[in-house]
């Protein structure tokens, strides 16, 4: 097909009876000027027909958008934004849209079939991301490898973090603080229920799972568990409680459907207040950050260390090739913030909803039980080299991911090219939103897609991976942008799972039958922190031996 540019520009020719060059020029500048925006114009509204750019293609279905501000009125009056758009894909009877948002065309997928063709096929026409005010604010103008463009920052940042840091060896030598902190995991429950072992005591799942995950991350980077002096009974502290909530509440806001990231122009007037609350977590951030990294690069400066002792150390020695630091302060600073970032939440989330899933479920509880019990036994705890024959219990983590993932969406991935994907024309720079929740629970692709069920996993005999790179759901995503921590958050999450259940056994609070599986009304997450019985199973010195080797600093 013909576009129309080319059709107008076809009559637009310069008249043969004298008008001179002086006149035409300005003439032109305005009839293209008119041009772009009409044509710009029309693209955005001409829904399935993209004449304009000599696409045969369609546009993705989705609402008709108003000109300019697109459908945010609809994004305004129906929060939380991701049940809106499943509940439109929903009714549309669609799995793949096209929603304008301002002038951005926010493109949401729930099929792996087409979740391939962006990721797989054409993985390098969409791997770059979004220019947001949360993304930027948290990676300090895009010094970091998650939020970044693509570009040459994200690679020499990826670099750094897949040499540096997750390589297979550099995961072995953090291998002792990973078990230092499963220890103390087992150490802190049971200080919750050795007032009475035999009747067990109440624990807070959520609360002990991110502070797993915090005190995991904190003693990989900084080589410290506390930034203060810690609970006595191992538990976190104000300072650790804070740092945690901040990290969360971040986490809630990136990527959140601000106004402003659809309507730059907004952008100083901060209608939702969401900078304000970023600007305050981040602080808090930096407040127990920023110390640790400037007196330790001065340690380093001044010679009076020499050896590296964590990841701190490892990123502060980088050199480049002429001898000087590789990495500025700044960027060791936002980088270290994103490390927090994309440690904490998946590991804790999928470790409390698969402990509530199995506490209403005696079977499964009982089958991942007895796997503990015959690989590892009851006179020791499990470590990272069972991890190869608890089939079911990385099962029941895999099926946590695939049914309760802890965000509706994947991190957004941003087109460099206008191209085709599933006979639907995408443009450049349209934002594409894998749906986490929309591929775990399709039911063309998943027997009974809301029932928590570890079984399918172990259907075709297979090692049980967290991974799903054919994304039939989306734990680690694949591809360039895929997640480059796939074996630390793997051990995170297989080791918290199974410590909590090798060490206790669980069940509901007195006077509750059942654990209430309700999602958070604004995300994925159990709407209220799971608190449930934990009463110890292993042998009891065992746990005394471990809470006189932990130290609660
Ligand atoms: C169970 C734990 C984890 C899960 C489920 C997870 C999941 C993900 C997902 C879904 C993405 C986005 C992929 C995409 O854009 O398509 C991602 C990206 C990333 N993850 Fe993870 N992640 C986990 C743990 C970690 C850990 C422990 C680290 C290391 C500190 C890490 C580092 C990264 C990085 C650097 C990226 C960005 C890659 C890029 O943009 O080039 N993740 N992760």
């Amino acid at each position: 097909m013909e576009s129309s540019t080319a059709v107008i520009f076809s009559h637009v020719q310069a008249p043969e009876h004298g008008i001179s060059m002086i006149y035409l020029i300005p003439i032109l500048i305005m009839f293209i000027t008119f041009l772009i925006h009409f044509v710009s114009f029309h693209a955005l509204n001409v829904r399935g027909s993209d004449k304009s750019n000599s696409h045969q293609f369609q546009l993705p279905p989705g609402p008709k958008p108003w000109p300019v501000i697109g459908c945010l009125p609809q994004m305004l009056r129906n929060r939380p934004t991701f049940a809106w758009i499943h509940q439109l894909m929903n009714d549309m009877n669609t799995e793949i849209a096209c929603i304008r948002l301002g002038n951005v065309h926010v493109v949401p997928v729930t099929c792996p079939n087409i979740a391939r063709e962006f990721l797989k096929s054409q993985d390098e026409a969409f791997s770059s991301r979004p220019d947001f005010m949360s993304s930027k604010l948290v990676s300090k103008g895009y010094l970091t490898t998650i939020f970044s463009p693509s570009g040459d920052q994200w690679k020499k940042m990826k670099k750094i973090l897949v040499t540096s840091f997750l390589s297979p060896a550099k995961h072995q030598l953090f291998y002792g603080k990973r078990l230092e902190e499963a220890d103390n995991l087992v150490s802190y429950l049971y200080n919750q229920c050795k007032n009475n072992p035999e009747k067990g005591g109440l624990v807070n799942v959520r609360l002990a799972t991110q502070h797993y995950c915090g005190n995991v991350i904190r003693k990989i980077v900084f080589n410290k568990r506390n930034f203060g002096k810690g609970m006595k009974d191992g538990g976190p502290g104000i300072e650790e409680k804070e740092h945690v909530d901040a990290i969360f509440t971040i986490l809630f806001y990136v990527y959140s459907f601000c106004i402003s990231d659809y309507m730059p122009s907004l952008i100083r007037l901060d209608l939702e207040g969401h900078e304000k609350v970023l600007k305050e977590k981040t602080d808090i951030v930096n407040k127990y950050h920023d110390p640790i990294i400037e007196e330790r690069i001065q340690q380093w400066r001044k010679g009076m260390k020499d050896q590296e002792e964590d990841l701190l150390d490892i990123l502060i020695a980088l050199k480049d090739d002429n001898g000087n630091p590789l990495l500025s302060i700044e960027e060791i600073k936002a980088q270290i913030t994103e490390i927090m970032l994309a440690t904490l939440d998946n590991p804790s989330n999928a470790a409390e909803w698969a402990i509530a899933e199995i506490i209403n479920k005696p079977e499964m509880m009982k089958r991942a039980i007895e796997e503990l019990d015959r690989v590892v036994g009851r006179e020791r705890l499990v470590q990272e080299s069972d991890f190869s024959k608890l089939q079911y219990v990385k099962a029941c983590a895999r099926e946590a991911f695939r049914l309760h993932p802890m965000e509706p969406f994947n991190v957004p991935h941003v087109s460099t090219v206008d191209t085709t994907i599933a006979n639907y024309f995408i443009p450049k720079g349209s934002h594409v939103l894998l749906s986490r929740r929309g591929l775990g629970r399709n039911p063309k692709v998943w027997d009974e897609p809301h029932k928590y069920r570890p079984e399918r996993h172990l259907s075709n005999g297979d090692d049980v991976v967290l991974t799903e790179p054919e994304l039939r759901f989306i734990s680690f995503s694949t591809g360039r942008r895929g997640c480059i921590g796939v074996n630390l958050g793997t051990s995170m999450t297989v080791m918290l799972f199974a410590r909590l259940l090798q060490g206790f056994s669980w069940s509901t609070p007195p006077g509750k039958s059942a654990i209430d599986l309700s999602e958070s009304k604004t995300g994925l997450a159990l709407a209220q922190p799971l608190v449930a019985l934990a009463k110890p199973r292993l042998p009891h010195a065992l746990y005394q031996e471990l809470t006189s080797c932990v130290e609660y600093s």
